[in-house]
């Protein structure tokens, strides 16, 4: 009875590894089918997404692909065209989403699948709009010494699109800042001893914000400045920092860190204290990608630009590079012109984000890339035109050209 017992378990416990067994090959195929599902899906959609940025850049006027033969003239837009045109969008949108949110490694086409991507975060221009709805920006900047970089933002900002540009700057900028253009709104308020009170009356109405601009080092301003990142960051406001923004920000990094709407745009010197300030040790200069990776990650996974030569946009997650051609003219202020730009970009890419358009790719990332492209796309045209001599103000009379060359052909 006990060698039938020994008999009947031993049989029992051989048919269930068998059983384990045969489920184990069943589990590994599955997994097998399901990888080379995962590649076959990856790879078409890589080819989709070239195929609809050709189509999206062969159009009359593109940047990227141009026509050897004039094209016919465009017929007029018609409700079925404009249907057309949203459906093609969110096409690319949703083929580029789920490209990226398979984890494609692949550099190849990156920079015209972002660009894409920038594409549908525009809001589109329609009269069923009323002022304001398409952006109201405030810059944070302009004091005795500098007028000029607080303008440039702010006037690249309308440009781009925003229907309205604040600027909140030192008593004595405010004049002079006025005087270079009547489409500013200037309020002289920065170095007033109640300057967050009235600045953050403002708050309510503003969709981005751009910090640094002229701002200077003087310590009230820069309290000033901090007061209000403070609060807009209480508001879920996107905002930009730049320049002397930056220089706060290397002194209290906590001010903008973990931030998720915070995108901060250093040149070379002041990414280098940035480092230097986080890391408490010289930056290795000739691996910058490993540089804004850390920087990155030690401010909270903060989208980061490192302008240069390519621009650098990190998330922390991965780096994206924008290399599109500019000139070798590097004059004072086209810093401002991107973070005037970025801030317009940084609203529409939330919008979209709240919207569902963009849901993989960081909305912050994407503005970047967007602003980015656009100022040396504005470089390359003013350089085209006046060389050695190309200003700021020659690249802002680029960008209305400059945007509908990258965005909206
Ligand atoms: N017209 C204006 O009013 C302008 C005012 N600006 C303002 O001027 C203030 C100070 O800005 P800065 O950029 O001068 O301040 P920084 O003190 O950060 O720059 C220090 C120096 O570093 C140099 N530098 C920049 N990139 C470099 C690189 N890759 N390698 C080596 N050296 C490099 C700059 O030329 C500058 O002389 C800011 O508020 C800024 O907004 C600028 O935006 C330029 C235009
Ligand atoms: N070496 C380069 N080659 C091509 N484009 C560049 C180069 N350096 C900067 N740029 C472009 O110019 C933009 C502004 O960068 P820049 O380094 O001039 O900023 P900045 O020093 O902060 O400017 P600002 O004079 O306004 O303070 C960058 O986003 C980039 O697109």
């Amino acid at each position: 009875m006990s060698k039938l017992m020994e008999q009947f378990l031993e049989q029992s416990a051989q048919a269930e590894d068998g059983f384990y067994r045969m489920e184990e090959q069943r589990l590994q195929a599955e997994d097998r089918r399901r990888e080379a599902e995962h590649a076959r899906e990856l790879h078409m959609l890589q080819m989709l997404g070239q195929m609809f940025a050709s189509i999206s850049s062969s159009r009359p006027g593109s940047a990227a692909t141009p026509c050897k033969t004039a094209p016919p003239p465009p017929p007029p837009p018609t409700a079925s065209i404009t249907a057309q045109r949203k459906t093609l969008t969110l096409v690319i949108s949703a083929v580029l989403e789920r490209y990226y949110a398979l984890g494609s490694t692949s550099h190849k086409g990156m920079e015209d699948d972002i660009l894409s991507l920038v594409k549908t975060i525009i809001p589109p221009l329609t009269s069923k709009k009323h002022k304001g709805q398409d952006g109201r920006i405030g810059i944070i900047g302009g004091c005795q010494d500098y007028t000029g970089a607080p303008y440039f933002a702010a006037i690249s900002a309308l440009k781009v699109g925003a229907d309205l540009s604040h600027v909140f700057c030192t008593k004595d900028a405010a004049t002079v800042i006025k005087s270079y253009s009547p489409e500013l709104i200037v309020h002289p308020v920065l170095d007033s001893p109640n300057a967050v009170e009235e600045i953050e009356k403002w708050l309510p109405r503003l969709h981005g914000l751009v910090v640094g601009p002229g701002l200077g080092r003087d310590d009230f301003l820069l309290k000033t400045a901090k007061e209000v990142i403070e609060r807009s960051k209480a508001r879920d406001i996107p905002i930009v920092i730049d320049a002397d923004g930056l220089w706060l920000v290397t002194q209290q990094p906590s001010v903008i860190q973990g931030y998720q709407k915070g995108i901060l745009t250093p040149n070379f010197m002041e990414f280098t204290r940035l480092y230097e300030a986080l890391h408490h040790e010289p930056m290795d200069s000739s691996d910058h990608q490993r540089g804004v990776l850390q920087v990155s990650a030690a401010m909270g996974n903060l989208t980061l630009v490192l302008k240069g030569e390519q621009d650098l946009i990190t998330d922390g997650s991965r780096v994206f590079s924008c290399s599109v051609e500019g000139s070798g003219r590097r004059c004072g202020g086209q810093g401002d012109l991107l973070s005037g730009s970025m801030g317009v970009l940084a609203h529409w890419a939330h919008t979209a984000s709240t919207a569902g358009t963009v849901r993989s790719v960081n909305p912050s990332v994407v503005a970047a890339f967007g602003a980015c492209s656009l100022t040396r796309q504005c470089n390359s045209q003013a350089f085209q035109q006046h060389g050695r001599s190309t200003t700021t103000s020659d690249m802002i009379q680029e960008i209305g050209s400059a945007f509908k060359k990258l965005f909206e052909s």
